[in-house]
């Protein structure tokens, strides 16, 4: 017998709210279960699987190292663990919640440089008036170096941040920054500007699965359980079943629909969310109607193609 399923989420911070959201939308409540201070939780209606809360950071480790078979956190923090992020952790679901872009960003003041081959040059100027490399604040080690790298930046030193990084340039503690922004208040607030190619990485809270950990059957079967709740979740948040009377007759027309990006369905058709209105419209000028659209609580497919692409990962 192998031991449960192990899934990470987030204990604090506004992941861990949003994760618990999403998780009860999906008719997946988390239940504290105990652990010595509370950081242990159970899926509700999910047998086999055993929840721990940890911080987004330690989240990330916990992938890396196989501690952990599923995790929730940012992609930004993922991508931070340096090296090759494909060979260590697969992307099962972006969440859509979480984001944050991880940005360049240079004091406003700086009216000549936009782009990341300006920084280069004020790089070159820096090193040549002070005998000293620019400073960039940053805690995004791993991925300012790779970007600052393919943009042929060089002549550089990163000064580690860990807090208040936007407030670095006016402290006087670097030239510039790379940081994460949601709405750009705080690098207003501290008069900085986002280079026009500054954008390091648009992340968002993924579900990640590790492919460090080792994985036995009964692990498998329950992420199964879990992904297939989940897909079906999301497919129906951005579908419609759409019917109409007497719609077995109407196979062609059900062609066209499906041209237009629905999917045949017993007693009509399931439409993407925003073709609603212009899939219903081919109907009526077809003289066909009237047309019920209603959005379903879930649809399960026959076929769950993030779990086909887990399992093929990491059987055998
Ligand atoms: N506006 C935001 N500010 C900070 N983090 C955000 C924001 N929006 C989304 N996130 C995401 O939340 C995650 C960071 O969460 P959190 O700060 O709780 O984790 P942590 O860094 O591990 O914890 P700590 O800061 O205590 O070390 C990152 O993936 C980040 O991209
Ligand atoms: O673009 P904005 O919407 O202004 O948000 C971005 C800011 O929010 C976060 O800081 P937070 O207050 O969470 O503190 P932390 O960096 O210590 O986590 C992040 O580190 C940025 O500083
Ligand atoms: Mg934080």
């Amino acid at each position: 017998m192998s031991g449960p399923l192990i899934i990470a989420v987030p204990s604090k911070g506004r992941l861990k709210e949003q994760v618990e959201e999403w998780l009860a939308d999906c008719g997946l409540k988390l239940s504290v279960s105990g652990g010595a201070r509370g950081y242990m939780a159970e899926i509700k209606g999910l047998a086999g699987a055993q929840v721990r809360l940890l911080s987004a950071g330690d989240i990330a480790e916990a992938l890396d190292s196989g501690e952990v078979h599923l995790g929730v956190t940012g992609e930004d923090l993922l991508r931070e663990r340096g090296g090759d992020l494909d060979s260590r952790a697969l992307l099962l679901r972006a969440l859509g919640f979480g984001r944050a872009d991880l940005v360049v960003a240079v004091p406003k003041s700086w009216l000549d440089v936009d782009s990341m081959a300006d920084l280069e040059e004020v790089a070159h100027d820096v090193l040549a008036r002070t005998g000293r490399r620019m400073r960039v604040a940053t805690k995004y080690l791993v991925q300012t170096r790779a970007y600052f790298a393919r943009h042929g930046v060089a002549d550089y030193r990163i000064t580690e941040s860990s807090g208040a990084t936007e407030g670095a340039p006016a402290a006087g503690a670097a030239e510039l920054i790379v940081d994460i922004t949601t709405t750009g208040a705080t690098l207003v607030a501290n008069g900085l500007k986002i280079l026009g190619d500054g954008v390091i990485l648009r992340s968002q809270a993924q579900l990640a699965a590790s492919l460090r950990a080792t994985w036995s059957d009964g692990q498998l079967a329950v992420a199964e359980r879990l992904l297939r709740v989940i897909e079906a979740r999301a497919t129906a948040h951005d579908s419609a079943t759409l019917v109409w009377p007497d719609s077995e007759g109407d196979e062609d027309l059900i062609g066209d629909l499906v041209a237009a990006g629905a999917t045949r369905r017993p007693n009509g058709v399931l439409a993407p969310v925003d073709r609603i209105a212009a899939i219903s419209l081919l109907l009526t000028a077809k003289g066909r109607g009237p047309v019920t659209a209603s959005r379903p609580d879930f649809v399960f497919e026959t076929s769950c193609a993030p779990f086909e692409s887990l399992a093929r990962r990491v059987k055998n």
